[in-house]
Order: structure tokens, then C-alpha cells, then sequence
């Protein structure tokens, strides 16, 4: 494709990883085509990403030149607990934010910095009125599955679909989406979710008429029915997976993460001793945290399936009195596991010891899973987890879905029993079998004249004033 050398975009994010990290991995993407970029987020990921020391930090990646990195305040302490209390969060986010985002936006602009596009996460509504503003054309990068953008679209323009939200067992009939139950869709827009998450989505669905683009952290291949019945009211485009390109088996040609908190050195070198196939790999992303319940659950099954383990814990290093007693300094001596606070995600699943993943469902997680090609056993949250879930275990056939009892309790016999299915059962052999033939087709989409790539060069062109083909 041609040079762009004038394209320059300007990214909003919330300071949260599984929103940081895909767009990071757009803006590489973007930077190696040409494009110079700046990701904006609010000022608590700097001090998070000093705190952890990371090596190859964001301060990497300012030194690469055409990728940088700024900071604006959300107008809280960096001491303010934004995952646990995320009402106070958005409300301070968007009385504070516009002003100190835009004051970012006027001194970039009188650095020399001219931007043809602002691409936001979809999560900070008011950020294409601060583009606007700025006479800067806006798009927004879809962080989740394109089937629950659609969702969340009709959900507003055509609520009449959803008669009954309190009906988990309720079925519904949304075009392109077939087989869903009201206990499939996401969260935020249930009766039960705190009000603050239902008017982000009201929010975020109303502005997208100020947005000329939506790019879509998927692949078009993998929720192709839903992309094409989106195409007439507000195409997207599929422009995924956004993984590292490590994880596509490629060379990592620009450095630097946004990692907020220090990965155990130790995982990938004990995954290295262990047999291929053998690993059980848990872990429930960077927000949820779970129950001493889960963690006793789980920690038993582990105990009496007798495989190898390495199994993420936030925080688990004040955690240890949460754990079945002795359970710990059992798996130190005899090495069968390992628990630790943060991994290297991408590389753990690429490592040939894992057989399984136990996942919360988080859209990157799913993602990251999908292009290693690592079975699952899903046990969704909230948000957009049930919904991922279901692709998993229904569509993508790649998983079982694991599930609490009536009293909302993990047992010790369900958690053993998805695993042992995924590993061992008798569909096991064909959800491997699925897995590698999804990871081709997300790795395809990537390559040259793939639908993700024509996609990205689509979307490049348009902003940089050139004449462009239709998307896929
Ligand atoms: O030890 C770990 C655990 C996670 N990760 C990475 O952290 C990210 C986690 O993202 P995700 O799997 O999406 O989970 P959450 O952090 O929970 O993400 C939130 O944001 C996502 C995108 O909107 C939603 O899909 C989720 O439901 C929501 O909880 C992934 O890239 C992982 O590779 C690590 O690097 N090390």
C-alpha cells in the first residue's frame, strides 16, 4: 500500500488494560502502515505502568518516534479505586475529562501536530463532542464482538425487541443473531446493572451518529452474519484480532507495552518444563476479583484433577489465608502449580505446554485464546462475558461453559467436570480440531489481501484523503 506519511491519529482511552491494550496494538498497527500516532489516556495508567517498572514500558514506546503516549487527568487521586468504585470514576471522567482532554488536543496542535482522525474507545461518550470541537473527524474503535455491538444497537434504536429483561430464560429474535436468551446478553443492559453502566451504552449508541467510523476489534470471518446485518444501518469495520504480533508468530517490530502491573517472571519458564498439551490455564483478567468460594473450589478440583496448573490471582500475595489450608506450600514443593498475581498472557498461550484455558470471557482473553488455539472452559461474569461466552461454547464450538449452582455457588464436581471434558472428554479431540481452524482463519484475515487487512488499508486511505474501495 502506498506511504501515508501525513496521516496522523489521535486515540482515546480509558485506563483500563483490556481497553488499553487493543488500542495500543491499533496504533502499532497503524504506525507500521505509516500512520503517527498518539494514545491518550486518563494520568492513573502513568503512574501504574512507572509503578510496575517494567522494562519495556510506554517510555519505550515514545523513543520509537512515531508513537506516543499522553496523559490528561479524570480529575481523581491516583490513589482512587476506579475498577471498584466506576460509578464516581465515569462521573468525574466526564465532568473533568472534556476540558483536560481538549487542553491535551490545543497543546498538541501547537506543537505542530495536525490530526486527520480521533479514534475513541467506545466507553467515553463524550469524547467525539471534544473532536468535533476540534474539527477533527472521529471514529471509534469497537473493543468487544461485533454481536454485542449489535446488541447494544438495537437495544436502543428498536427496544421493542427486548419484551422482557427480567427473564433470563426469555428468548429473542435479533436479526443476524439467532438462538440468544435474554441470560446471553450483556450486563449493562439488564434491570439488575447499576444504572451508571445502562447510560453508557444509551450514551454511547446516541453519539454514533457523530462517528464516521466504526472499526471492530474482530474478525469478519468468525461473526460474519452479524457484520453484514450491522452494513445498512452502521457498518463496522473488522479490522482484528489485535493481538501482539508475537502471538501471530510474527517478529514484535515495535516494543513497548502498557502493562500496568509486573508479570511473574517465572511462568514462562516453568510452562517450559511441563509436557505439551498438560497446563491448565486460569485466570479472570485484570478486573474481577474472585471469591474466597471460587478460590476454594477451584483449588480442590486442581487437587484432585492432578494435572499441572498456572493459575492468575490478582493480588494473590495477600490473598494466602483464602486458599484451602496447606494448599500453597503443597504445589511449591512438589512444583505440580503455579499461582501467581499477572502473567504474560499472550505468551503463556502460545506455549505448547497448555491444553486449556478457564477464561472469564473478556473480549481480548477470547481473542488471544482463539489465535493460539486453546480450548476453553468459560465461566462469564458480566458486562459482555455472558454474550463472549456463548460464541465460545455455542458458535465457535471451542468450549464447554461452566456454571454456578442455584445458590450462585462454584462447585468443586463442576468445576472438574468442565475440565476434565475439555481436556479429556469424548468431544475434546473435535474442539481442538475447531480451535486450530479458527486460529487460521483469524491469522488469515491478517495477511495481506486478508478482510481485516483490506479493512485497515480502507479505513487508512479514507482518512488520509485518498480514494478507497469498499470495506468487506
Ligand atoms: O495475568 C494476566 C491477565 C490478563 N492479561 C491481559 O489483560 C487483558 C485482559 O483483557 P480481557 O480479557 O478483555 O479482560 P478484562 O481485563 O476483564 O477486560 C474488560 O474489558 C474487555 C474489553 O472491553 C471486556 O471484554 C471485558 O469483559 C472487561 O472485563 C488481555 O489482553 C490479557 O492478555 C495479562 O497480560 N496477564
Amino acid at each position: 500500500m502506498e506511504s501515508t506519511e501525513a496521516a496522523q491519529v489521535i486515540m482515546v482511552t480509558l485506563s483500563m488494560q483490556g481497553h488499553m491494550n487493543p488500542m495500543l496494538k491499533l496504533a502499532k498497527v497503524l504506525v507500521l502502515k505509516g500512520v503517527h500516532v498518539t494514545l491518550a489516556t486518563n494520568d492513573v495508567a502513568r503512574k501504574r505502568m512507572l509503578d510496575s517498572k517494567i522494562s519495556t514500558n510506554f517510555t519505550t514506546i515514545n523513543s520509537t518516534g512515531r508513537l506516543s503516549l499522553e496523559f490528561f487527568s479524570d480529575g481523581l487521586s491516583h490513589e482512587f479505586d476506579r475498577e471498584k468504585d466506576s460509578g464516581t470514576f465515569l462521573a468525574s471522567l466526564k465532568a473533568n475529562g472534556p476540558k483536560n482532554l481538549s487542553n491535551l488536543i490545543t497543546d498538541l496542535k501547537a506543537n505542530g501536530n495536525q490530526f486527520s482522525c480521533l479514534i475513541t474507545n467506545p466507553f467515553i461518550p463524550w469524547v467525539p463532542g471534544v473532536a468535533i470541537e476540534h474539527g477533527i473527524p472521529c471514529g471509534v474503535l469497537w473493543i468487544q464482538s461485533a454481536t454485542v455491538f449489535a446488541i447494544y444497537y438495537h437495544f436502543i434504536k428498536e427496544p421493542d425487541l427486548f419484551p422482557n429483561l427480567e427473564n433470563p430464560n426469555g428468548i429473542l429474535e435479533l436479526p443476524g443473531i439467532p438462538g440468544l436468551t435474554v441470560g446471553d446478553l450483556p450486563t449493562f443492559m439488564l434491570p439488575c446493572s447499576p444504572s451508571h453502566f445502562r447510560l453508557l451504552v444509551t450514551e454511547f449508541i446516541s453519539i454514533l451518529d457523530k462517528v464516521k467510523w466504526v472499526l471492530g476489534n474482530s474478525v469478519h470471518e468468525l461473526e460474519e452474519e452479524t457484520v453484514n446485518s450491522l452494513k445498512a444501518v452502521k457498518p463496522i469495520y473488522s479490522i482484528g484480532p489485535l493481538v501482539s504480533p508475537s502471538l501471530l508468530g510474527k517478529e514484535e517490530t515495535i516494543a513497548g507495552s502498557v502493562d500496568m502491573w509486573r508479570a511473574a517472571d517465572s511462568c514462562i519458564e516453568w510452562l517450559n518444563k511441563q509436557r505439551p498439551s498438560s497446563v491448565i490455564y486460569i485466570s479472570f483478567g485484570s478486573i474481577i476479583m474472585s471469591s474466597k468460594q471460587q478460590i476454594q473450589s477451584i483449588a480442590t478440583a486442581l487437587k484432585n484433577i492432578k494435572r499441572p496448573f498456572l493459575w492468575v490471582i490478582k493480588a494473590s500475595e495477600t490473598r494466602k489465608d483464602e486458599f484451602p489450608r496447606g494448599f500453597l506450600e503443597e504445589i511449591t514443593k512438589d512444583k505440580s502449580g503455579l499461582v501467581v498475581s499477572w502473567c504474560p498472557q499472550e505468551k503463556v498461550l502460545m506455549n505448547q505446554a497448555l491444553a486449556c484455558f478457564v477464561t472469564h470471557c473478556g473480549w481480548n482473553s477470547t481473542l488471544e485464546t482463539v489465535v493460539a488455539g486453546v480450548p476453553v472452559v468459560a465461566y462469564p461474569e458480566w458486562t459482555d462475558q455472558p454474550m463472549n461466552s456463548k460464541l465460545l461454547v455455542d458458535v465457535f464450538k471451542v468450549g464447554v461453559r461452566m456454571s454456578n449452582c442455584e445458590d450462585e455457588r462454584l462447585s468443586v464436581e463442576e468445576v472438574e467436570r468442565c475440565i476434565m471434558e475439555v481436556i479429556d472428554g469424548p468431544r475434546a479431540g473435535e474442539m481442538k480440531r475447531r480451535a486450530v481452524e479458527l486460529k487460521n482463519a483469524a491469522k488469515n484475515a491478517l495477511e495481506e489481501g486478508g478482510s481485516s487487512s483490506r479493512n485497515i488499508d480502507k479505513f487508512i486511505a479514507e482518512i488520509s484523503g485518498r480514494p478507497s474501495s469498499n470495506n468487506v
